[in-house]
């Protein structure tokens, strides 16, 4: 088709504010797919984000829609993911675009990530066309926050159509204004090939598929390409798009969008951001932006039943597979023994890999606080990452440790903002601006130490607000601080599992504050156990479990043996999650005890 005719857009909006949905009835619309064929939430491929209702990888489907000036057009529409931890994946997938829709919730408004998104695609250069969402509840102010979208983004709000993705009102109208707003591409057909890879997954049958827009040039099948950064050259078996169901087609060509493969087996030969090019007609350079995304938070996983290491690498090899952001290497600990440390882009993709290891791959894992990586410089001048408090040097021979800092940007209606502020200052924030958007909301700017927030900070953030704020952060710079390392010692033994790096102004509180904690989780054992709390050599605080006295079956003298095989049964449950520390039973919990403790601490 003529480029004229084509259009490539993305949707952009805060989480929950109905993109997916949106999505749906857009396809719905042009009758890309028979009813019998429709899944609810087509463009969630995985059942875990069906569930959750969130975005994980971004895809792409080519669309058809006969406008009301006659003509027919090709419309590809480019899903994003809407949570910070995935910005870099959406703003890959809106340089692969010349507009994007902006939907904002009618009732709800301007909330943080709206502003993240609208940033990101102003970088890109996209027409934004405004939508605003759910007209149908009763709640909607459409006026307001036409209004709103005027005063806060600067863009021109007249014309924003009003939906409801629900009732599935205006969705012709917001198919007019892609056609009408949203420039066709660019592009030169004759001059070298550059495709940009905005998405790719594996494929067990087919290696490697990997989206693309092709910026300029052609490709087809037979053509040998290579990427900027990987260093093999392959043959192409195979180009096409999806409609949402894949087809073949003779080539593509700039402008366009769809998929290359090209019998690749290794994920990390393609990586989303690059560009691949022809070997017989390469391009001198490659499209702009290529960043590799580095994981910022670190876990360590290590399966509840030993047995089952092997088939935790090879879960973790296969996720891997899809998941080009994930990183992951051996690690022992002598609490959990055999496990994995993991590296992620952010909280809620921790979250996600860790249910689908337990739901997908049924694996019973014991997980342990989060941590970021610090820059540590021995006293001998050598600069260390350290993701892992184990690997912390002793005191005597550290120089200095620096942490990474973040900018959150926090979007709150203006009663919140005193709970905000406490909350930011708590977690050792450095305030940098407050600003009102529009009359009632506000939206607070801090410097945060990515380890505080790793912690607890989004769930305090929630519950301080009542679900009202909204955040969104981006890494800023490494940064000096004076931080520690806090152990827990049961019976005398420091669990390396239980370490923390922590700022040392809050050390002593965490400490105590956790040993009381590990009292309330680690159940009575046969002895008695001594919990307590250090900072290098010095003890903090000390907590008792008393040992137990009673047999639990005792109470079932006399009853029935179904009774008796319960209880145990039960116990037994229980223990599925225990670990073994020493001569003490843990349960999991205890692990991510940390999390719980401190927000209120100071
Ligand atoms: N009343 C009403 N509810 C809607 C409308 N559109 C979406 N919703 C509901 O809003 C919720 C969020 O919708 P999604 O489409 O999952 O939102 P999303 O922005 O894609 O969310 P993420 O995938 O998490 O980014 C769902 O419960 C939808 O049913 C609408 O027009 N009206």
């Amino acid at each position: 088709m003529e480029r004229q005719k084509k259009r490539n857009f993305s949707i952009i909006a805060h989480i929950d504010h109905g993109k997916s949905t949106l999505a749906d009835c857009i396809i719905d619309f042009t009758g890309a797919i028979q009813e019998r064929e429709k899944k609810e939430q087509l463009l969630d491929r995985m059942e875990l984000e069906r569930e959750r209702g969130i975005t994980i990888k971004s895809q792409a489907i080519t669309l058809h829609y006969h406008a009301r000036d006659g003509q027919r057009y090709e419309i590809n529409l480019i899903d994003t993911p809407g949570h910070v931890d995935f910005s870099y994946e959406v703003s890959r997938s809106l340089a692969a675009c010349e507009g994007a829709l902006l939907v904002v919730d009618a009732s709800q408004g301007v909330e943080a990530q709206t502003l993240a998104n609208v940033y990101l695609a102003l970088e890109n250069d996209l027409e934004l066309v405004p939508v605003l969402n759910k007209i149908d509840l009763p709640s909607a102010e459409p006026d307001r926050i036409r209004q709103q979208i005027e005063e806060v983004i600067g863009l021109d709000a007249t014309d924003a159509v009003e939906a409801s993705a629900k009732e599935k009102i205006g969705i012709e109208d917001i198919l007019e204004a892609i056609v009408r707003e949203i420039p066709p591409p660019e592009g030169d057909a004759e001059a070298p090939l550059q495709a940009l890879i905005f998405d790719s997954w594996f494929d067990p049958y087919q290696g490697v598929i990997f989206m693309v827009r092709i910026i300029n040039g052609t490709i087809t099948k037979g053509n040998k390409i290579k990427s900027f950064q990987g260093r093999k050259e392959y043959e192409v078996t195979q180009v096409g798009y999806f409609d949402p169901f894949p087809h073949s087609a003779d080539q593509l060509d700039a402008g366009s969008v769809g998929f290359i493969i090209a019998g690749i087996k290794d994920i990390h030969e393609v990586k989303v951001g690059d560009t691949i090019t022809r070997s017989d007609y390469p391009a001198k350079e490659a499209l702009p932006g290529y960043k590799e995304v580095k994981p910022m938070v670190f876990s360590g996983l290590y399966p509840v039943d030993s047995a089952d290491y092997q088939d935790l690498r090879d879960a973790l090899d296969k996720l891997l597979l899809n998941d080009a952001s994930l990183t992951y290497e051996p690690e022992t600990s002598v609490a959990l023994g055999f496990g994995f440390r993991c590296g992620f882009l952010g909280l809620l993709h921790m979250e996600i890999i860790q249910e689908r290891l337990e739901r997908e791959y049924k694996l019973q894992l014991i997980t342990t606080a989060p941590t970021v990586t610090y820059q540590v410089y021995d006293t001998d001048g050598n600069c260390h990452s350290v993701d892992n408090p184990t690997q912390l040097p002793e005191p005597q021979h550290i120089e200095s440790i620096e942490e990474p800092i973040i900018l959150a940007n926090i979007m709150c209606p203006e009663d919140y903002v005193g709970q905000v502020i406490t909350l930011c200052q708590q977690k050792r924030g450095v305030q940098k601006a407050i600003q009102y958007i529009g009359s009632e909301r506000v939206m607070v700017s801090y410097e945060l130490p990515l380890n505080e927030v790793v912690m607890d900070f989004y769930d305090a953030l929630k519950s301080n607000t009542r679900g009202y704020a909204s955040l969104d952060y981006e890494f800023l710079e490494y940064r000096a601080s004076k931080l520690v390392k806090l152990d827990i010692l049961l019976n005398g033994e420091a669990v390396d599992a239980l370490s923390l790096i922590v700022h040392h102004e809050t050390a002593y509180h965490r400490g105590r504050e956790l040993a009381v904690k590990m009292r309330e989780i680690i159940p009575r054992q046969m002895f008695e156990v001594a919990i307590q709390a250090a900072i290098g050599n010095k003890i903090i605080a000390r907590e008792t479990v008393k040992a137990m006295r009673k047999n639990v079956l005792a109470k079932c003298y006399g009853g029935d043996i179904t009774r008796k095989k319960k209880l145990l049964e039960k116990q037994k449950e229980g223990k599925k999650r225990m670990k073994q520390v020493g001569s003490v039973e843990v349960p999991q919990e205890a692990f991510m005890a940390v999390l719980k403790v401190g927000t209120e601490s100071k």
